[in-house]
């Protein structure tokens, strides 16, 4: 198993965020983390990654606890994050951001991402290699930070709504660069409201409600599950 999540809980001071949340996900998944607003979607990233400390549970990577590390040691066994906003450097080119996120692979016989591989994978950065972060537009931005993350040679990524904020036609772009990124055989677990474009993209699909996992299922199940999505995803 890639990732394994058992009883997790997390608090924000008294409040009691992450009521126990359990998902697993195994190795080459693109899995979909889907609910309402302030259900506890990015503390379930967050404390995967170790960002907010969860107060107990158990969260396994390849079969090892990373319960209790720092999202440093975390990122180094392989685990890398994609916050939902698009932290660039501004000033720095696109090829400069890339080299910044740069760590050497943990997997032997992984080939590795380099600057060459990410602009022969997606063209859009390639074209944009010398431009300042800062003058690329909205879409191109959460491109270079997925693309960052990348060069840390990650096993699984975890990504928060990617296309928060895009347009529709740039929303697709990032999605169709993850579809992508899953090809070449990198896990991923993320976050997205946007049902229809999750459907075109994911194989397994978790409902969030009230902090913990309430449906697990694949493409046709959630389609079929009407009332399971009338009830946690519908407006
Ligand atoms: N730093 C924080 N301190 C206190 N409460 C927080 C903090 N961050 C989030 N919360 C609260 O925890 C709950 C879960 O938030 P979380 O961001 O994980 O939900 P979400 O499902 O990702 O929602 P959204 O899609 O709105 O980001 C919400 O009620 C939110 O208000």
């Amino acid at each position: 198993m890639m990732l394994q999540v058992n009883d997790l809980h997390t608090y924000y001071g008294k409040s009691h965020v992450l009521q126990g949340v359990d998902l697993s996900l195994e190795a080459g998944q693109l899995a979909c983390l889907l609910g309402r607003n302030g259900v506890g979607k990015s503390t379930t990233l967050m404390s995967i990654m170790g960002l907010v400390p969860p107060r107990s549970g158990s969260v396994k990577f390849k079969d090892r606890e990373v319960l209790g590390r720092s999202p440093h040691e975390v990122a180094r066994l392989g685990l890398g994050f994609v916050p939902e906003e698009r932290r660039i450097f501004k000033s720095l080119t696109v090829l400069e951001n890339l080299l910044i996120g740069q760590k050497p692979p943990i997997r032997a016989g992984a080939e590795p991402w380099t600057t060459e591989r990410i602009f022969d994978s997606f063209t859009r950065l390639g074209e944009r290699r010398d431009n300042k972060g800062g003058h690329l537009s909205g879409g191109e931005q959460q491109m270079l930070t997925i693309a960052r993350t990348l060069m840390g040679n990650p096993e699984l990524i975890l990504v928060d709504e990617p296309t928060e904020g895009l347009a529709p036609l740039v929303a697709e772009a990032v999605l169709e660069m993850l579809a992508a990124i899953s090809r070449q055989g990198v896990t991923i677990l993320m976050v997205e409201q946007n049902l229809k474009a999750a459907l075109k993209l994911a194989q397994t699909f978790f409902i969030m409600s009230k902090g913990r996992i309430v449906f697990r299922g694949d493409g046709q199940e959630l389609v079929a599950a009407e009332s399971v999505r009338q009830k946690y995803l519908e407006v």
